[in-house]
């Protein structure tokens, strides 16, 4: 193992050297950090996490290895991680445990990072890192490896990084007895939010983030948004495509569930704004009180925007969620339509498991939804009915 040199710096800010124990290569990004305990592949892999350098809090991090990124469960989903590779593009760690022991392990996290091109920089202060980005608020940093020139600061949120994580062409995963149909719109999605789709019985087709969703709606039960990388304003595509849905009275009882940027693409399509946070929230302890039963639950985040509750048009919406932190929004929920969505992650890879019932009440939405679509099919096929009285039978018409 080579224990060259390593530097993370913060534009406007300090400089910390350390070792490196990733790839050999200088990088740039958005300095952002988690204080999660545990679930560094997870959160490695997850795409919302794209061009972004991520500092663990948890000062011990490798100390599990890194589990297959290959294997896959009986859905076909990556068993392990929540896309087929990592996505930030550097880890700052106060000590990186060189000795790894898990069952589910196959490689350090070294290797892995070398694999993958990561730059990774061990035995730093976060905890004076995380001071300095609370205070100063969202920053670029870089880590440059031994003595290499310093790459330029670049900034990830003024590039489109949904185009980038997301599914080229549509996908098809078959859910487990599967009874419902639900079409998911791929801004960056994480496996496990497609597993939480599948076990509960839907067949899931993924759709690329720019695909017209409101031409095949009568082909779903209900529709899904999912979470995804930089600032939400940036997919102009998926929000007009949406607008589109949510205006076309044809669609008015469709059932939709968005999650993070989900959510905030869904507050954007309906004239809501959304704002930056000062640091964002990356954690898996966040307590986020659901306003319609005053019940508070622990939540997974991983976001640096957040809808501003107050620019939500209040004939239609209301806020669902409200984290007991920062006050900052953390859901909203239609007024008269089976339509909600959430800033945290009720799929929490990792994280707690408190809000995975918002996934059955979206699939209570997509079973009435069904059966309401095939009465009225019924209805119909009634309608469509000679009735002319010479063509009636004359006595009743048993089965
Ligand atoms: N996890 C997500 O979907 C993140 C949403 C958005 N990119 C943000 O940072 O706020």
């Amino acid at each position: 193992m080579s224990c060259e040199k390593a530097t993370f710096t913060i534009k406007n800010g300090p400089s910390f050297e350390g070792k490196s124990f990733g790839a050999d290569k200088s990088i740039a990004g958005e300095a952002v950090f988690t204080t999660s305990l545990v679930g560094y592949p997870e959160s490695m892999t997850d795409p919302s996490y794209r061009g972004q350098i991520l500092v663990f809090t948890q000062p011990l991090i490798g100390n599990y290895g890194v589990p297959s990124t290959e294997e896959r469960d009986e859905f076909n989903l990556l068993k392990y991680v929540e896309s087929p590779h990592v996505n930030v593009v550097g880890i700052v760690v106060a000590e990186y445990a060189y000795e790894y022991s898990h069952w589910a392990a196959v490689e350090s996290l070294a290797s892995w990072c070398k694999r993958e091109g990561v730059a990774a920089i061990t035995g730093v202060d976060t905890r004076e890192i995380v001071q300095y980005l609370r205070e100063q608020g969202s920053s670029l940093g870089r880590i440059t490896i031994g003595n290499d020139e310093p790459v330029e600061y670049v900034d990830p949120m003024n590039t489109h990084l949904v185009e980038q994580v997301s599914t080229n062409k549509p996908f098809h995963i078959s859910g487990k007895n599967p009874s419902v149909n639900i079409a998911l719109i791929d801004c960056g999605v994480k496996e496990n939010i497609i597993r939480c789709l599948a076990t509960r019985g839907a067949n899931v087709t993924v759709f690329p983030f720019d695909f017209r969703i409101q031409d095949v709606v009568n082909d779903f039960d209900g529709i899904f948004l999912s979470n995804g990388p930089g600032n939400p304003e940036m997919c102009d595509i998926t929000i007009a495509n949406l607008k589109e849905l949510l205006e076309n009275p044809k669609f008015i009882d469709i059932p939709i569930f968005g999650i993070c940027l989900g959510h905030q693409l869904l507050a954007l399509a309906s004239g809501a704004k959304t704002l930056k946070l000062k640091y964002g929230n990356r954690a898996h302890n966040i307590p986020a009180m659901d306003l319609t039963t005053g019940q508070c639950h622990i939540t997974s985040q991983n976001h640096g925007y957040a809808v501003d509750p107050e620019t939500l048009p209040k004939d239609q919406w209301k806020p669902y969620f409200v984290n007991l932190n920062d006050n900052s929004n953390e859901g909203m929920i239609h007024l008269t339509r089976p339509i909600f969505s959430t800033q945290f992650h009720p799929e929490a890879k990792g994280g707690p498991l408190d809000t995975a019932i918002l996934f059955d009440k979206f699939f209570d939405n997509v079973a009435h939804y069904k059966f309401m679509q095939q009465s009225k099919r019924k209805l119909a096929a009634v309608h469509q009915l000679d009735l002319t009285v010479d063509k009636l039978s004359k006595e009743r018409v048993l089965f």
